[in-house]
């Protein structure tokens, strides 16, 4: 474990006693550092690690008809846990699909039922101290924060209960729909540690501080209802069938990809960099974003239809 030092005499005005003490201070600017500094591993290099642990499979299949993508979540047996193999068949996925230009959508799901139980207890057990936690979460922070900038619009389908990192795999997709069965739980907090998977910081953008701290502190697991309530879920599917509920969500999905592919791209990037970046720099990738479609074949040939949106 690396772990930068902290002198005596540092104008450090407050230290954490009794717990994170020795990696986190308060410092002169009112604000958190971080003394651990983690391995500075390529995520290819930790692909290569992490496939050697195995279980399940995370399985994508693309239909150039109908622009939507599925990403499939198959490990019943651990209940939907992602492996460290499993983590490199997503990273494998959202590389896959950044490629992707004439597809518009994907539907997140899994089998069985239980959406997903978070990190696979097996590959957790197996990289148990901070080095290779961190590098675990580089490739996590990696896959999600890339699955969640595709210029293609996202769904996770909840139809069991979503755990620890599942509950973060979800806050990585646009949308997300639950089956009466699904439930949400963010229980990091219990397992003595907290989102590894960068699902804290989407947890704020999504529900705002106050209802991400609570969810967060008090790792209860909120069902569809409730989480439709909260903003985290944004319908709940007539059937709790899987099959159907699928098919439901692509049929939620479909009127939201009726513009071409690359509008749909256009305003995707648009949002996606709304939320990530300060809000000047935002205007300035939306002018960018604009001027490249204003004037384009598109654009002229709907100018020509004198289109009338009563
Ligand atoms: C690494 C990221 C980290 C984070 O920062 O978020 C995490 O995600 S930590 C993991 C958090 N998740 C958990 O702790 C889930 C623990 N599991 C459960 O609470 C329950 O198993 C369940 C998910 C509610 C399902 O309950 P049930 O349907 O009753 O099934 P069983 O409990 O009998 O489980 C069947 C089978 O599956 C194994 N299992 C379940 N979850 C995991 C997991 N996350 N990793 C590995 N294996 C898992 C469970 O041990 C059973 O196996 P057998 O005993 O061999 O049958």
């Amino acid at each position: 474990m690396s772990l930068r030092c902290i002198s005596a005499t540092a104008p450090i005005t407050r230290l954490l006693k009794n717990s994170t003490s020795d990696i986190m201070s308060f410092n002169e600017n009112r604000r958190w550092v971080n003394h651990y500094a983690g391995p500075d591993t390529s995520v290819s290099v930790i692909c290569d690690q992490f496939s050697k642990f195995e279980g399940g499979k995370v399985e994508l299949t693309k239909d150039d008809k109908s622009g939507v993508a599925v990403i499939k979540i198959n490990h019943p047996e651990r209940r939907n846990a992602l492996s460290g193999s499993m983590m490199v068949n997503l990273w494998n996925a959202v590389n896959e699909l950044e490629d992707w230009k004439s597809g518009k959508g994907i539907i997140l799901h899994s089998v069985g039922e239980t959406f997903c139980s978070g990190g696979d207890l097996n590959t957790v057990r197996q990289i148990s101290n901070p080095d290779e936690g961190y590098k675990m979460s580089t490739l996590m922070h990696n896959t999600l924060t890339r699955l969640h900038q595709l210029p293609l619009i996202s769904v996770a389908l909840i139809q069991g209960k979503a755990l620890g990192g599942g509950a973060e795999l979800a806050t990585a997709c646009d949308f997300r729909l639950f089956t009466e069965k699904g439930e949400i739980g963010f229980v990091q907090g219990r397992m003595g540690v907290v989102t590894g998977w960068g699902g804290g910081t989407r947890l704020v953008q999504l529900l705002g501080q106050h209802r991400a701290l609570e969810l967060l502190l008090t790792s209860r697991q909120i069902a569809a209802p409730e989480a439709v309530a909260l903003g985290l879920a944004n319908g709940i599917t007539k059937s709790s069938e899987l099959t159907e509920a699928v098919e439901e969500a692509k049929q939620w999905l479909q009127p939201k990809l009726g513009h071409a592919p690359q509008i749909v791209h256009a305003l995707k990037q648009i949002v996606a960099t709304a939320r990530a970046v300060p809000y000047e720099e935002s205007l300035l990738n939306e002018r960018q974003v604009f001027a490249m479609l204003w004037g384009g074949d598109a654009n002229k040939k709907a100018l020509e239809q004198n289109i009338k949106h009563k």
